[in-house]
């Protein structure tokens, strides 16, 4: 692991690393904020998924998680949301597809599948460095995301409810398989067979007997993908049928942006030091 960068930050400190990823093929970019109580004693993990065209760079500065994570002893851990690099393949002009465009999943489809394997680098390699490096108390772990990372947040809690103890989302896209916006990544990166794209899709995980306690999920009303891209209500059906817990707030006049992540990014993370101790 390389340090790109660290500064202190409401007594704790946020960095910036790299690592060479076997899954991406090819060096990775993550941040980490870790509190000054992680000085003395391991703290929980609680990971960030970002959305569409992010790095880990966009909620590290406009997400505004530093002063209430160092008040919970929360360490934040803050993925990229593609591979990267000259010789990752891509489509340059479309903004949902290829770099900044992983969607948390192993591509098995030529040429995704030799670089776009996010899931394998954010759930079996992140977490080693991570365990290794900080003071993290890797049996007290939480995720939460935003759009394609509240997808990623939910298909992973709902994969690995063992190993995350919390989750929450901001104005997730709980139905991937059938958005216009996500329909043709899953094909490009999984193939036409729609069968394999389940286990990408929370409200499909849920059909198929996939559980998870409790989530938490904000959706602004004023958001421009509510209606074609996001589309709460079928999670929140899902959930009903399942007898999953859901705390779905529709908060009046926010729009998709980090204006209103940062605004709830509090009441997130007290929902997940609620959990995780
Ligand atoms: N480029 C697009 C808008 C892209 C966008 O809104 N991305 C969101 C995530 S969308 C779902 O995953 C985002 O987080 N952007 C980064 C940011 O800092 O706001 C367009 O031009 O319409």
């Amino acid at each position: 692991m390389k340090i790109i960068s660290e500064a202190k930050s409401h007594g704790g400190c946020q960095g910036v690393y790299s690592t060479t990823s076997e899954a991406c093929g090819g060096d990775m970019t993550f941040a980490v904020f870790r509190p000054i109580v992680a000085k003395e004693q391991l703290c929980p993990v609680v990971w960030f998924l970002s959305g569409l065209t992010c790095t880990h760079a966009n909620v590290m500065d406009k997400g505004e998680y530093r002063r209430m994570a160092a008040e919970l002893g929360l360490i934040i851990v803050c993925p990229d949301t593609s591979p990267r690099g000259d010789h990752v393949p891509d489509e340059p002009d479309n903004w949902q597809f290829g770099k900044g465009a992983g969607f948390y999943l192993d591509a098995t489809q030529a040429p995704w599948s030799r670089h776009y394997r996010m899931e394998t680098h954010i759930l079996d390699e992140l977490p080693a460095l991570v365990a290794a490096h900080f003071a993290a108390d890797m049996g007290r772990q939480g995720v939460m995301g935003h759009s394609m990372g509240g997808h990623g947040a939910l298909t992973f809690a709902l994969k690995h409810p063992d190993r995350f103890k919390s989750c929450s989302a901001f104005a997730p896209i709980v139905q991937p398989s059938t958005a216009d916006w996500s329909r043709p990544a899953l094909e490009k990166y999984l193939g036409a067979d729609e069968s394999g794209w389940r286990r990408h899709d929370a409200t499909l995980l849920i059909e198929d007997g996939a559980r998870f306690p409790e989530f938490l999920v904000d959706q602004g009303t004023a958001d421009g993908f509510l209606d074609a891209g996001l589309r709460p209500w079928l999670l929140e059906e899902a959930c009903q049928k399942a007898d999953i817990g859901l705390t779905l707030r529709m908060q009046e006049g926010y729009d998709h942006s980090y204006h209103f992540i940062s605004t709830f990014m509090d009441d997130h993370l007290a929902w997940h030091a609620e959990r995780l101790g």
